[in-house]
């Protein structure tokens, strides 16, 4: 290492205390995710990870408001004493994990902290109640491929992308950052579904058929939901579906999983319904052969 990066490392880790914080100074980038979250004048945005508010001024100057959430008491002291003339600008200082969320429509965009990645989607997605529109997250390329997976074989992934459509837009290299990351980060790209394919009312029912078919993503189509639907109704289903009964269920895409979900709510007797943690109770073959 040179003797100029030394100097520079030793001064960050003295003004910081969690190794995590790779802040962004990129303006090209910081411009490029507050144009993709499309901020209208009247949003509020949340800023999760303010750090020293690379993207909570750029963001104040767009929306009508912004809640900036940052645990670092350094980094919060810094937050406050640029926002003087910004009174749009909330500033908390609170884990994320603890914060309460707006009631009213938000908007996200962040760099994350990239340790508690899944801890935060989970947060904003897992319920299709909490008025999250839009988020523009910088998060580890890694973790932006597992979300936008296809096939989809993680049935949380499942359930967050039948509310939403999660979008890869492209690679960030770590010098966009200091100190810079050791591995690649990304852009992801969140937005709320205008037609979900599940309505929130039945959004429960949805991830625990989910957790259920996707228990194992390899098996076979009428296997992996023998308990569930009685052969004649496989047949039919796998008609709508457009495959075989081979198909492998974890192959099935979100449209594919709207058509499965709805034909059980429809044609299968609650009782037979996948119960989160628990297996369906199975099919009697001598049941109705809708
Ligand atoms: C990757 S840095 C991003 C900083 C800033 N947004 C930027 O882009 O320059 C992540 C920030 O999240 C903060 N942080 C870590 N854990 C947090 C948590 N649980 N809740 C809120 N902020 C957290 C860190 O202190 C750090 O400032």
């Amino acid at each position: 290492m040179s003797k100029n990066n030394k100097n520079y490392r030793n001064k960050w880790k003295k003004e910081s205390n969690f190794s995590a914080q790779h802040l962004l100074i990129s303006k090209r980038l910081i411009h490029d995710m507050i144009t993709l979250a499309r901020i209208r004048p009247t949003d509020t945005v949340l800023d999760i990870g303010a750090g020293t508010g690379a993207l909570t001024y750029p963001l104040a100057e767009k929306a009508a408001h912004v809640l900036a959430i940052e645990t670092d008491s350094a980094f919060v002291d810094r937050l406050f004493s640029k926002m003087k003339d910004r009174s749009n600008i909330r500033v908390k200082q609170s884990d994320f994990l603890e914060v309460s969320l707006p009631r009213s429509p938000f908007t996200v965009v962040a760099n994350i902290p990239y340790s508690i990645t899944t801890p935060i989607m989970g947060k904003l997605l897992d319920h299709p109640g909490v008025p999250l529109q839009r988020a523009v997250l910088l998060v580890e390329k890694g973790a932006a491929k597992r979300f936008t997976a296809v096939p989809i074989i993680d049935s949380r992934i499942l359930s967050w992308r039948m509310q939403y459509e999660i979008r890869l837009v492209r690679t960030v290299s770590p010098h966009h950052f200091a100190p810079p990351p050791q591995v690649d980060s990304a852009i992801l790209f969140i937005q709320r579904r205008e037609d979900p394919l599940v309505l929130t009312q039945d959004h429960p029912k949805f991830t625990s058929l989910a957790a259920y078919g996707l228990r194992d993503p390899r098996l076979p189509l009428f296997a992996a939901l023998s308990d569930v639907f009685t052969p004649p109704q496989i047949a039919k289903l796998v008609r709508e579906l457009r495959v075989n009964r081979e198909y492998p269920i974890g192959r099935l895409n979100e449209e594919q999983w709207g058509t499965v979900f709805h034909t059980m709510l429809q044609h299968v007797p609650r009782h037979c319904w996948p119960q989160w943690g628990k297996s369906p109770k199975g099919r009697s073959r001598k049941e109705d052969n809708h």
